[in-house]
């Protein structure tokens, strides 16, 4: 149904706005509901049950024939959700090729040209490089992630986490890295929203070939014009005949793949036993802040801490001086079993040696077992297999007009129909909620409204982190019973001490991801978590307390590493 005025604006509470498309003389508006970043629910009918001069409108959802006649879980047409970018012929061009091949620079080379743009990154870390490297090319950039909001003045750009785009501005020029991130499990939703929703005359993906065609079909409905750009690895990967098979052949510039938080620290402690090398760690659970030192502290030349253990967190993100890769494994426990990495994990993982312009001109790569030389030789000839499907989930909208229907139904309840009955275009697949629903289900015991357990359903928290998830019990308690939580009655400080074991340390990170989590819900709910500042400065805390840990190395080895490399010869 098209309409050729727009009539007027309305504020619908906790739903965003009305955008009133015509007033009947009756009693009937017809109406376009969208959220407030411009997510358009949908055109309908409502009745209208306000007299003229009375105050602000009240929408009844409830009885109308509009609702009764919704399908909720109809996700067939997403693209239809963002009117703002589908009022634009977009000039999509994807920027595909290996890694380290310039396709991010390249990207960012128009970022910087344009008069107003965005970025928006899978990791703080790749928007914390952006938005310096902008400001350092005098274009002011904000730096907008969950956690984090630093405004410059006057600035044009922004350098964001993908989960932050904003579809309701316009822009001249916008980049989404990692495209290929669309088809995660978890976190692709938000690339297929970013993908579909951000209104930029331009807008840039960098990524693998394997998204091009998928990413073509997505866009075949949106009127966009599509380019593809391929481009070629920058300086050559050679993937080595031989494994390394003894501790004695590390050298500077080494870095030993394992995925284990247990393993790298024994592994570590192994090379370092040797003496003649000392290793910076990077993992998924440390604190982004401490990645980003230890890459430092490996990449800077003038310390001896030359060798890094890392884990698959250094696929994406970190600038790092890699000569060499070393598989120690070429297989991974992903939460629910041990299975070989995938093609493009090899790839992704092996393509950190030898970046363009580091101090390695030639990356090379290999594996600690003989054994696993084939498959890593076959995998980095093969191309990564075509993405099929994009993620998917419904927006916050759809969510309040299904409980609005369904007013007995808790989240839990809203979120499992929706994965149960979601109806799809076959580009798409609903993405996986299963943490989203544990934290639904801790928080409808609470009396909390829709949107406040939404906000706690999608916040960072690590619900399978022991730790973390009873900090996230604990401010929704508090919030609901108090409104107002207060860290100190959360989190003593005398809890942030230094670590002397492994547990300690593990410790540490967990509440170092609990304090995060703090921070987040301040920024959203300002006046119920006031002690942000305290938060932050406790976080740099921790961040210190686990840096002054890995300058030492007091963790023991473990013994099924020790037993593994003893075989080994390592
Ligand atoms: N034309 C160029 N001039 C100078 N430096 C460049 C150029 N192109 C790329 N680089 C540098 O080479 C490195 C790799 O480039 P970039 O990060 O754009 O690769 P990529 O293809 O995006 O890799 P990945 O897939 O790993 O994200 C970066 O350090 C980048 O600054
Ligand atoms: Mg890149």
């Amino acid at each position: 149904m098209a309409y050729s005025a727009v009539v007027g604006f309305r504020k619908v509470s906790a739903l965003g706005i009305a955008r009133v498309l015509q007033a009947d003389k009756g009693s009937l508006w017809r109406f376009q509901l969208e959220t407030e970043f411009g997510e358009v629910l949908r055109l309908g009918l409502l009745t209208r049950n306000y007299k003229k001069n009375s105050g602000p409108p009240k929408f009844d959802f409830t009885g109308t024939e509009a609702t009764s006649k919704f399908d909720f879980t109809d996700l067939t047409c997403p693209h239809t959700w963002y009117p703002i970018a589908r009022k634009k012929k977009r000039k999509v061009i994807l920027h595909v090729g290996p890694t380290n091949s310039g396709k991010t620079y390249s990207a960012l080379k128009h970022l910087e040209k344009s008069s107003s743009g965005v970025y928006c990154g899978p990791l703080r870390l790749l928007a914390w490089e952006v938005a310096k490297r902008l400001n350092k090319a005098n274009v002011p950039c904000d730096l907008i992630t969950g956690q984090e909001k630093e405004l410059k003045e006057g600035a044009t750009h922004k350098a964001v986490t993908v989960e932050m785009a904003d579809v309701s501005s316009v822009y001249d020029c916008a980049i989404i890295d990692e495209i290929q991130m669309v088809g995660c499990t978890q976190r692709g939703f938000a690339f297929t929203r970013a993908l579909l929703g951000i209104a930029a005359d331009e807008l840039h993906l960098c990524g693998d070939p394997a998204v091009v065609p998928l990413v073509e079909d997505i866009l075949k409905v949106t009127g966009d014009d599509v380019e593809v750009h391929t481009y070629e690895r920058l300086s050559p990967l050679v993937p080595l005949k031989e494994p390394v098979s003894s501790v004695s052949s590390i050298k500077t510039g080494d870095c030993l793949v394992t995925f284990s938080r247990k393993d790298i620290y024994a592994y570590k402690k192994i090379i370092e036993r040797a003496g003649n090398h000392l290793c910076s760690v990077v993992y998924g659970s440390l604190p982004p802040e401490t990645r980003t030192a230890q890459a430092t502290r490996f990449n800077d030349e003038t310390n001896d801490f030359d060798v890094l253990v890392a884990s698959d967190a250094i696929g994406m993100g970190l600038n790092l001086n890699i000569s060499r890769i070393i598989f120690s494994t070429l297989q991974k426990f992903d939460g629910t079993g041990t299975r070989d990495l995938t093609v493009s994990e090899i790839k992704q993982i092996a393509g950190r040696a030898g970046r363009f312009q580091s101090k390695f001109p030639i990356g090379e790569v290999t594996c600690l077992r003989k054994e696993d030389l084939p498959l890593l030789h076959a995998s980095l000839k093969s191309p990564s297999p075509l993405l099929e499907r994009a993620g998917l989930f419904p927006t916050f909208d759809l969510l309040c007009r299904y409980s609005l229907a369904h007013p007995k139904h808790g989240l839990y309840q809203i979120l499992e129909h929706f994965v149960e009955n979601a109806k799809l275009s076959s580009n798409y697949f609903i993405s996986n909620v299963e943490d989203m629903m544990k934290v639904a289900a801790i928080v409808d015991e609470l009396p909390l409204g829709l949107q406040e357990k939404y906000l706690f359903v999608v916040s960072p928290v690590d619900v399978n982190d022991e730790i973390s998830g009873q900090g996230l019990a604990q401010f929704a308690q508090n919030f609901s019973k108090a409104g107002v939580v207060r860290l100190r009655e959360i989190l003593a400080p005398d809890r942030v001490k230094v670590p002397k074991t492994p547990t300690e340390l593990k410790e540490l990170e967990s509440i170092h991801k609990v304090l995060d989590l703090y921070v987040w819900l301040s920024l959203r709910l300002e006046d119920s978590f006031p002690d942000r500042e305290v938060a932050t400065s406790q976080k740099s805390i921790c961040n210190l307390l686990i840096e002054q840990f890995l300058e030492g190395n007091r963790l023991n080895s473990s013994a099924r590493v020790s037993r593994h490399l003893r075989r080994q010869k390592f």
